[in-house]
């Protein structure tokens, strides 16, 4: 039986099919439907959401018709496959609501089960609705009071729409919350009192709306979980409340660009769990707390207020406070120059009576990642809005101030500058431990590439590396990658690679104080070839004990100024996340500029996935491929937070450690050259924009490199085909024509279903690979999404569809049928099944190649992906 309703909008783009076996036929009932549609729920929608009701009420009596036993099933859905046909109805009442036009909606077909086909819709296994996750989906309307319908609803993200109207107080259902991203639209009204009964509230994020007067009293007394709270850029008037500077949870809190009034409360300032503050842009005043003992803090931004009195010490006494910004208020006393150096004058302008004893080299602080478009990626904060208040101008002073220290800095060759390097060295330099202070003066080194050549001193055993494997086999199976013949070049073998002590004159700049290197150990290293790429070699080299660095030696054009080199990578080592291919140290000279971390032993994600020419590509689950996934969009998401760009996000960059944990490495290495790259070896990662203009590198040119990421993993297939089709291009192409299940590693296929979970991460691989720039997400809400993905069960390669002897279990305890440890089974290289579409790709014609899918694979999704 097929019934179609057609008349009005809303009822062209609902077609009911209800067939021989009705997909929904899990009801909650007359009386549960009626319930959840409601008096609240439709009565106040007017003459159209009648008319839903009506169809609503008409679908589910005939869905009671068709129900085997003939009586409404009470009990809660316990399968996936039969969600609650009332939360179906109110999904729908919001797309009315709200997203009539959007195009994204599209997939929200009522005879489409709305947990697995329905764009940006999740469920709980027992079929009731997770996640409602809608950024940037063209929504425009309002949002609709049903909302509240969706009880178990734990992440609702309608970020970067347009809608407008107030946040519907029927939402005080919605208990189950813990994401509320509503930010970026525009919507309006007061700060809604139900949010205090979302107690499992973590991430709390209205900025960049028009949401006005004051907080309800005590709303925060009970979102004891909140962890973020960005309130940025509304009309909110009245003070900070307390109950809210005071969650033992919240790590960021950004308030900047409301119209708040009152002191700063002394319990923000004693805050043992804040991490970033932003409370810029306000009508803040009064004096500051007199005691700060923030001890997490690392960026606190009170500039653009009406703040007075001196700053207390106590600030400047907050070992981890690396962004402090106070301009723009009326403070008094004396900044001493130590402190306008660590925060930048800048930090301090534009307080007419406060006296700042300026830094010799104007050490602004980092300026934000070059990304027009509003908030920093992978932050939680925008970046600070443009001022609105007149004082918040820069004064005259200012400019006079920043003009002198620029011409100051040009200036500054000589004298000012060798200061400054001094000043740096001897900070780098502390980090060492003393009794190495003159061990390079007599050392004689003659190769780090050749022979053990002196006596070996008592080994060093550095903590922090994973133990090596024996020596010699790790050897031998780097020494297969690089020589083409295969001769034994381990040790003593002739290379280009001798240096003199006096290169450096010095041992090696110890960024990390768990390492213990000097020159003399470092120098009677073996090392070998790893592989050469943009910025240089790469050499492993093996400690007297066994350990092994990676020890990069960049090419010509790194910086010739010593101490902008120090500062430049210092400030890459600082960033740091356990998904991050640490900086250990390094070496500077005019000739030689190296880079030391740690070798990771499982080389990088490239190899594994396609092989080279003397390594079979690895069979990785799903669950890994996923792992690698959200690790890596950690590492990069932790990059953006902290504004490092990295690009030149690639497969070869993606590391793996013995556990085969991610590491990304070569993050913001441009920063240590003396000029833009001529030749980038990134094809295929490389975004539209950055191929007509490749020295603009931005944030969202990370985000599509890591989307191409996303497509390697899922697909199997290198960034480049052979006719230089670049694999994104070609993704788009497949799905475009609706063939997007030949998209997909054969490898991945456990049934000739695809499930759900895979076809999600294609979507926002999709998302990341977008043409234009702006369209992108950021990494940070990628990154969410990645966190919500849940690898299914059972989605391990299938013994039906994988090369013989592949069947059999090959989660990540395997070893290597080569011996290698760690890593999933490597399969014959000439083995391996690609699919039709899959080998058309590497083909000279891929396009035109392009055929049917033969491999009878079906959607469970139906989901259209143009
Ligand atoms: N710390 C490390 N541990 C193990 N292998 C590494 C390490 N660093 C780099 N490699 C490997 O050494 C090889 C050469 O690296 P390199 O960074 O020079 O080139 P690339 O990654 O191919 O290109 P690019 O220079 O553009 O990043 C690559 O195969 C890389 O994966």
């Amino acid at each position: 039986m097929k019934v179609e309703l057609r008349g009005n909008a809303f009822c062209s783009r609902i077609r009911f099919s209800v067939q021989k076996r009705v997909p929904d036929n899990n009801l909650t009932g007359t009386r549960g439907v009626a319930a959840h549609m409601g008096i609240n729920g439709c009565s106040h929608k007017g003459s159209r959401s009648t008319l839903l009701l009506v169809v609503c009420a008409v679908y589910s009596s005939l869905l009671q018709v068709h129900s085997s036993s003939g009586q409404p099933i009470a009990s809660p859905p316990v399968s996936i496959s039969s969600p609650p046909v009332s939360e179906k109805i109110t999904l729908l009442q919001f797309r009315f609501s709200a997203g009539l036009n959007s195009e994204n909606l599209s997939s929200w077909d009522w005879t489409v089960n709305q947990c697995t086909g329905w764009y940006g819709v999740k469920c709980w296994s027992s079929g009731y609705v997770r996640a409602l996750n809608l950024p940037q989906a063209e929504l425009n309307g309002t949002l609709a009071r049903d909302l509240g319908g969706l009880v178990y609803l734990s992440s609702f993200d309608l970020q970067k729409n347009s809608l407008t109207g107030p946040i519907p107080q029927e939402m005080v259902s919605m208990t189950a919350l813990r994401q509320l991203l509503l930010q970026d639209n525009q919507l309006n009204g007061s700060i809604p009192d139900c949010l205090r009964n979302m107690t499992k509230l973590e991430e709390l994020n209205l900025a960049n709306n028009r949401l006005e007067g004051e907080f309800p009293s005590n709303l925060f007394a009970t979102l004891r979980n909140l962890q973020k709270v960005d309130l940025g850029n509304n009309i909110i008037t009245g003070p900070i409340p307390d109950d809210l500077v005071d969650i033992p949870t919240l790590h960021v809190l950004s308030l900047r660009s409301n119209n708040l009034s009152g002191p700063i409360s002394p319990l923000l300032a004693s805050s043992p769990s804040l991490v970033t503050v932003d409370l810029s842009n306000n009508s803040l005043e009064g004096s500051l707390p007199s005691t700060w003992t923030m001890t997490n803090m690392t960026s606190l931004d009170l500039s653009s207020n009406f703040l007075q009195g001196d700053i207390p010490v106590s600030l400047f006494k907050l070992s981890n406070l690396t962004k402090l910004n106070l301009a723009g208020n009326n403070f008094t006393g004396k900044i001493p120059q130590l402190m306008a150096c660590h925060y930048g004058d800048a930090a301090f302008s534009d307080n007419p009576f406060l006296v700042v004893e300026p830094c010799p080299l104007s050490a602004t602080p980092s300026s934000p990642l070059p990304d027009d478009e509003g908030p920093l990626p992978g932050s939680a904060i925008p970046p600070h809005p443009v001022h609105r208040r007149s004082s918040n101008s820069l004064s005259t002073l200012t400019i006079v101030a920043l003009t002198a220290g620029d011409i100051a800095l040009l200036l500054m060759s000589g004298a000012g500058f060798v200061f400054f390097i001094s000043w740096w060295k001897k900070r780098s330099r502390n980090n060492k431990d003393d009794e190495n202070e003159d061990k390079s003066a007599n050392c004689t080194l003659r190769s780090v590439y050749g022979k053990e050549l002196g006596q070996a001193a008592e080994p060093h055993r550095p903590t922090y590396l994973v133990p090596a494997p024996a020596l010699k086999p790790a050897l031998k199976s780097v020494l297969g990658k690089v020589n083409e013949d295969d001769q034994d070049t381990e040790i003593g073998a002739e290379n280009d690679f001798a240096l003199s002590c006096e290169e450096f004159g010095m041992d090696p700049v110890i960024l990390d104080r768990r390492l213990e290197l000097d020159i003399e150990s470092l120098l009677r290293a073996n090392a070998v070839v790893l592989g050469a790429g943009t910025f240089g070699s790469v050499y492993m080299a093996v400690m007297d004990d066994g350990h092994m660095l990676a020890i990069k030696r960049l090419q010509d054009g790194a910086l010739r100024n010593e101490d902008l080199f120090a500062r430049q990578i210092k400030k890459l080592a600082d960033v740091k996340h356990r998904n991050l291919l640490p900086i250990r140290a390094y070496c500077w000279s005019p000739n030689e500029k190296l880079i030391i971390g740690d070798y990771m032993p499982n080389g990088n994600l490239f190899t594994l996935l396609h092989g080279d020419k003397d390594q079979r590509p690895a069979i990785l689950s799903w669950a890994t491929r996923h792992n690698i996934a959200l690790e890596t969009g950690r590492a990069l998401a932790h990059l953006h937070d902290n504004t490092v760009v990295h690009g030149n996000l690639k497969a070869t960059n993606v590391l793996l450690d013995d556990k085969l944990e991610v590491r990304v490495a070569d993050f913001g290495l441009e920063s240590l050259l003396d000029r833009p790259l001529q030749h980038i070896t990134n094809a295929g990662y490389l975004s539209p924009e950055l191929l007509i203009s490749p020295h603009r590198k931005s944030a969202k040119g990370d985000v599509y490199s890591f989307g191409v990421l996303l497509l390697e993993l899922l697909t199997g297939l290198e960034p480049l085909g052979k006719n230089n089709m670049d694999l994104a291009t070609w993704v788009k192409e497949m799905v475009k024509s609706r063939r997007t299940e030949e998209v997909f590693d054969p490898s991945l296929m456990s049934s000739h279903v695809l499930p759900a979970d895979v076809l999600e991460l294609l979507e926002l691989a999709l998302l990341c690979v977008h043409d234009q720039d702006n369209r992108r997400p950021t990494i940070a809400s990628v990154l969410r999404s990645l966190e919500t993905i849940v690898p299914s069960e059972g989605f391990l390669p299938d013994p039906a569809v994988l090369p013989q002897h592949m069947g059999d279990d090959l989660s990540v305890e395997h070893g290597f049928a080569d011996g290698h440890a760690g890593i999933g089974r490597r399969v014959p290289v000439d083995s391996l099944e690609l699919s039709p579409s899959q080998a058309a790709y590497y083909s000279d014609n891929s396009s035109s190649s392009i055929s049917p899918l033969q491999a009878g694979i079906s959607s469970s999704s139906g989901r259209d992906y143009d």
